[in-house]
């Protein structure tokens, strides 16, 4: 069963760990996507450069695919971004808002340029692109959904990520105030909460195997998450089968939030 037929979605962090995920799947589901990503052209995947392999493997399922380099910091870069799938689809009817970054650092010695690189990044990012969107979204008159990535660390701290817990808290924040503010226009807004998912943002981080063993120890299903274990998730809420979940937030850690002993 295909969730998104015809749709049109737009992702940001789309080249690479569960923004590529949720790019691919969302094609699997019938939908054209636009992705947004930044520095991720070189050849590091093979020899294609992350991007590129993601548009051909869309397109390889029979989906149009579009691409667009730009910081999400920047506020121009959602306007552009959505303004690209309009030219591209005609519509955009999904926005995933994904991307993020999380580098790792202790709080009492944290550089200012990380702290405020991950606030314009993750938080910033995500209001302004969210913002573009729900403008077309409501222009368009027929709806969509938003939603973004925020974190199982939303909900719980991280010794060495104080600069980035509360953007995930933000991020989910910012989704149900806009599930209030664009319920009206029937543009429905949640966010999925991933716990520990194997991506390049924390391959350092898991690179020490007692790291690695401690954390797959803590959770219950007894393995790291898999990009498509939330891509999947992402694309049940952005389809009509969750057409009456609006602000809500869905964790997809296999447990671990809930195993305290
Ligand atoms: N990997 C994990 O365990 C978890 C990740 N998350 C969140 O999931 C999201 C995606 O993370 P991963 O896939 O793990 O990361 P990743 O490092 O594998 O991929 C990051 C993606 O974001 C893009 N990106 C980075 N900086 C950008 C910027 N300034 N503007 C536009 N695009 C940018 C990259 O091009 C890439 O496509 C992030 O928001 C992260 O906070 C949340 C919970 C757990
Ligand atoms: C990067 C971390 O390993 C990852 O990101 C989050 O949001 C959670 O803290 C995960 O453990």
């Amino acid at each position: 069963m295909k969730l998104l037929e015809g749709k049109s979605v737009v992702v940001t962090g789309g080249s690479r760990g569960i923004g590529r995920a949720i790019a691919v799947e969302s094609a699997r589901h019938g939908a054209d996507v636009a992705i947004n990503y930044y520095r991720d052209n070189d050849a590091s995947y093979g020899k294609k450069s992350a991007v590129d392999s993601v548009v051909e493997e869309i397109e390889a399922l029979g989906r149009r695919a579009i691409a667009l380099e730009g910081n999400v910091a920047d506020p121009q870069t959602g306007a552009e971004l959505v303004d690209a799938a309009v030219q591209a689809f005609g519509k955009i009817d999904v926005l995933a808002s994904n991307a993020g970054i999380c580098p790792f650092h202790a709080f009492l010695d944290i550089p200012l340029d990380v702290f405020q690189r991950t606030m314009e990044v993750n938080l910033h990012g995500a209001f302004y692109v969210t913002q573009a969107a729900a403008r077309q979204m409501k222009a368009q008159g027929h709806g969509g959904a938003i939603v973004a990535t925020s974190s199982i660390s939303a909900l719980v701290g991280g010794g060495m990520q104080a600069h980035y817990t509360p953007t995930k808290a933000g991020v989910h924040s910012l989704m149900q105030s806009c599930a209030v503010s664009l319920g009206p226009y029937g543009i429905r807004c949640n966010s999925v909460m991933p716990g520990t998912i194997a991506t390049d943002l924390n391959a350092d981080d898991l690179s020490a195997p007692e790291k690695l063993a401690y954390m797959k120890g803590r959770i219950p299903l007894g393995r790291l998450g898999d990009p498509v274990d939330i891509a999947n998730v992402v694309v049940f809420l952005a389809s009509d089968m969750a057409a009456y979940v609006n602000g809500a937030a869905l964790l997809v850690d296999g447990g671990l939030f809930v195993n305290l002993q």
